[in-house]
């Protein structure tokens, strides 16, 4: 692009750049002053960085610099701040890419998708451990487009570690992480909410277009280094071209839009206008929940994550939560250990267990009932075998060798068969006791160890870990409300009985 066109291209009455009251005072002393500029370098070019500047006879570069530098040291005094920029400080606005190279990364962004899922992300026989230690194992399943997937799972199952994955926060050791497309926006909401509490609401909302606002700021800045820069028709061109790259950037991501986007989703979450000026600390928990989960809309995500979104709500709040993610059609894949809330929103449940998961179609009710018959069935079949691998092993055992060794061996290799590729599972069921702890003592906690155990409230099981020790104080609840409704902090609190 030409010196000129970029000039005009500087048209600072241009949308992007508003906002600003400085800005805008800035702006409109500025714009004559370029104007003028970019007519009268008319037959000049200069290329990027390479310096090549062209100039027609008519021109005097000496001449125009001194003219310019003349008109924009008049804004400068205007604006003292462009004065104070050192030479460091205008090298560092400098982006390492170039405008084509900027071109060429969006355009690979947005042609390479080929993937093997056509809308979400998929799960492919993954495996991970910490340690040495498998939480992992095989895990398979997909999460599509208008699907609600609830992740459950004991206390310490993998669920966390599988949206973790998802994110990319954590790689799996094997495996494979199948995105729609590989620029796929996935959000995550988990339960510590993410704000300011010194902001504005508005403010807040603001915050989720972070890159949005920090190009809005390095605009600003390239613009008052550019007020600064007249002297220096290379840097000028230079400035230029990062203020052209920035553009474009800005335009990728419509700026332009993201006030009237705020503006249309406060009300839905319940913001009236005049919330937009008040500290976000003067709202509740609940509500800024709702402002977290308001600013992962307002990026438009391909697939959103929740991690126990209903811990430390109230339940007029969890209501409001489940209706509003209900008209939401992004894919989500949802943990929680509250049944009701899962039961509201879910399409399909993915347990996880011992490493191993399954996916069960419907809602967390219809999960249970599904899983019951899986249990069942698994249980017949299970029975049926060992009955099988038995009256083989019986066989084996009468036929001996000698003249039905043929058969014996044929035998044998069925109840290998049998035992290793065929072999049907026990399933799993979980033994569960209650526990319920004891008026606090006068030190104001206790400790209770348990060893090889399993416990849980009613389907609900909270710890298969053998050897735990857990800390409680009455006042202390907080390794507890990982896991638990409030409803069942009273039982706990209530008194200790082992069961
Ligand atoms: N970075 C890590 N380093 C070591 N161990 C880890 C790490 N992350 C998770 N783990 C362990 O992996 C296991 C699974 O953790 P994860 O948080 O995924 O379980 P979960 O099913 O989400 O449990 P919860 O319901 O308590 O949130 C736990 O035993 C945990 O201690």
């Amino acid at each position: 692009m030409d010196f000129t066109t970029k000039l005009h291209r500087l048209d600072l009455g241009s949308s992007f750049l508003s906002g600003s009251v400085v800005l805008d005072a800035r702006k409109a002393a500025l714009r004559p002053c370029l104007r003028a500029a970019s007519n009268r370098i008319a037959t000049q070019t200069i290329r990027g960085n390479t310096n090549i500047i062209k100039t027609s006879k008519f021109f005097d570069p000496e001449k125009e610099k001194s003219k310019i530098a003349a008109r924009l040291s008049a804004v400068a005094v205007e604006t003292p701040v462009a004065e104070t920029m050192t030479k460091e400080d205008i090298e560092s606005l400098f982006s390492n890419s170039s405008v084509h190279e900027f071109d060429n990364k969006r355009v690979n962004k947005q042609t390479n998708g080929a993937s093997s899922v056509s809308s979400g992300v998929k799960l492919e026989n993954v495996s991970k451990s910490y340690k040495g230690a498998t939480v992992l194992k095989d895990v398979s399943w997909e999460v599509k487009k208008g699907e609600k997937v609830g992740l459950v799972g004991v206390n310490g199952a993998g669920k966390t570690t599988q949206l973790r994955i998802i994110a990319g926060h954590e790689e799996p050791d094997s495996g494979n992480v199948i995105k729609a497309k590989p620029n796929m926006k996935i959000s995550f909401l988990s339960q510590e909410f993410e704000v300011c509490l010194s902001r504005t609401v508005r403010e807040e909302f603001m915050s989720a277009f972070k890159d949005e606002m920090e190009i809005s700021t390095k605009m600003e800045k390239v613009q008052k280094a550019l007020e600064s820069s007249i002297n220096d028709l290379e840097l000028m061109g230079r400035l230029l071209d990062e203020f052209d790259l920035l553009q474009r950037r800005a335009q990728a991501v419509d700026l332009d839009q993201l006030d009237a986007k705020i503006s249309k989703l406060m009300p839905e979450l319940g913001f009236s206008p005049e919330d937009s000026h008040r500290l976000v600390a003067s709202f509740s928990s609940g509500w800024q929940m709702r402002m977290s989960l308001g600013k992962i809309l307002l990026q438009d995500p391909d697939l959103l994550l929740l991690d126990e979104p209903t811990n430390h709500l109230d339940l007029d709040t969890i209501e409001w939560l489940e209706g509003y993610l209900k008209k939401q059609e992004v894919p989500m894949v949802i943990i929680s250990h509250d049944r009701a809330f899962l039961d509201q929103l879910c399409t399909k449940i993915v347990e996880t267990d011992m490493g191993v998961s399954r996916t069960f179609e419907g809602n967390y009710s219809q999960y249970v009932v599904s899983k019951d018959a899986w249990i069942e069935a698994q249980y017949a079949a299970w029975e049926k075998q060992q009955k099988e691998i038995e009256h083989t092993k019986d066989l084996i055992s009468r036929l001996g060798a000698g003249a039905n060794s043929g058969r014996a061996s044929s035998a044998e290799k069925k109840l290998e068969k049998l035992q290793e590729e065929d072999l049907v599972e026990k399933p799993f069921q979980r033994k569960q006791i209650k526990i319920r702890f004891p008026e606090r003592g006068r030190s104001g906690r206790f400790v209770v160890a348990i060893k090889n155990l399993e416990f849980g409230f009613e389907d609900k099981m909270l710890f298969n870990r053998a050897n735990l020790t857990i800390e409680k104080g009455r006042e202390n609840c907080h390794y507890w409300s990982k896991w638990m409704r409030k409803e069942y902090f009273a039982e706990i609190d209530n008194g200790f009985r082992k069961a």
